[in-house]
C-alpha cells in the first residue's frame, strides 16, 4: 500500500483556560489514503475542526505526531510550516473569503501567480462549472457560485489536500448538493485527497469514510462501499 497522505499518531490537542482543561483532540490514531474522499462528523465541540486546522498547518498539536506522507509536520519550523500550507493544501470554509472588489477570475488569479505548477484561472473556474462567469464580482454571484469560486481558488493551485469546513453551511439543500457535485469532480478528475466537514449526515454517503467524532476522539469509522454520486442526496 501506497504511504498515507495523513497519518496521525496519538494526535493530542489541549486547551487550559484557568482551571479548565479541554482535550480538543485525544491521543488520536488515524491514516488518510491518497485521493480518498473523508467526512468528519460530530457534535459542536468534538474536535472536527482542531483535526483539521493541525492537518492544514494552520495550528500545533499539544503532542503526538502528524506526517504528511513521510513529512512530521510537528517538527517543522513555522517558515516551513508555511510552505507546506502553501503547497500542499487547499481550504474551504464555510464563507467564502472572495475579495469583492476582483472579479471571480482575479480572485483565483490572486493564488494562481504565486503558486509554483498553477492551472490556468479559467481552467480552475471551468472546473466547477463557472467559466461563463468568471468575469463576474461575487456581488454578483449567487452563494453557491461564490462557493464554487473559493473552490477554483483553492484547487487552482493542484493541491494534494482539499480541507473544508462547512462548505455547505450557508448555502439551500439545492446549491449545497451542487458544491459537493464540485467536490467530487475535483476529487475524481485532480486525485485531490479531501476531508469535508459537516453537520449535515447526509453528505456522508458521498464518502469512502466517516470518521465520528465525539469528545475529542473518533469513536467510529464507517467505510462506505460505495460513494453516492451528489446528484442522489436530499436534505
Ligand atoms: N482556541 C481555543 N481555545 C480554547 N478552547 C478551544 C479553542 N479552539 C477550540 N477549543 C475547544 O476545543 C474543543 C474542540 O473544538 P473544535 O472547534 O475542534 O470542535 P468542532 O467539532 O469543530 O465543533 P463545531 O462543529 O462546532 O465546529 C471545543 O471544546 C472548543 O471549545
Amino acid at each position: 500500500m501506497s504511504v498515507p497522505v495523513f497519518t496521525a499518531k496519538a494526535l493530542t490537542k489541549t486547551y487550559v483556560s484557568g482551571e479548565v482543561m479541554v482535550h480538543a483532540l485525544n491521543e488520536v490514531d488515524l491514516g488518510i489514503a491518497e485521493k480518498e474522499v473523508v467526512v468528519l462528523l460530530g457534535p459542536s465541540g468534538s474536535g472536527k475542526t482542531t483535526l483539521l486546522n493541525i492537518m492544514g498547518g494552520l495550528d500545533r498539536p499539544t503532542s503526538g505526531r502528524l506526517f504528511f506522507r513521510d513529512l512530521d509536520l510537528t517538527d517543522l519550523e513555522d517558515r516551513e510550516l508555511t510552505k507546506y500550507r502553501r503547497d500542499h493544501v487547499g481550504f474551504v470554509f464555510q464563507f467564502y473569503n472572495l475579495v469583492p472588489s476582483l472579479t471571480a477570475y482575479e480572485n483565483v488569479a490572486l493564488v494562481t501567480e504565486v503558486a509554483r505548477n498553477p492551472m490556468r484561472p479559467a481552467d480552475a473556474l471551468a472546473l466547477v462549472g463557472l467559466e461563463e462567469r468568471m468575469h463576474h464580482f461575487p456581488a454578483q454571484l449567487s452563494g453557491g457560485e461564490q462557493q464554487r469560486v473559493a473552490i477554483a481558488r483553492a484547487i487552482a493551485k493542484r493541491p494534494a489536500v482539499l480541507l473544508c469546513d462547512e462548505p455547505t453551511g450557508a448555502l439551500d439543500s439545492k446549491t449545497g448538493i451542487r458544491v459537493i457535485e464540485v467536490l467530487l469532480g475535483v476529487n475524481r478528475q485532480l486525485g485531490t485527497t479531501t476531508v469535508i466537514i459537516t453537520h449535515n449526515a447526509s453528505i456522508q454517503e458521498v464518502a469512502d469514510r466517516v470518521l465520528f467524532f465525539a469528545d475529542g476522539r473518533i469513536s467510529r469509522i464507517q467505510t462506505n462501499e460505495a460513494r453516492r454520486e451528489a446528484a442522489e442526496l436530499t436534505w
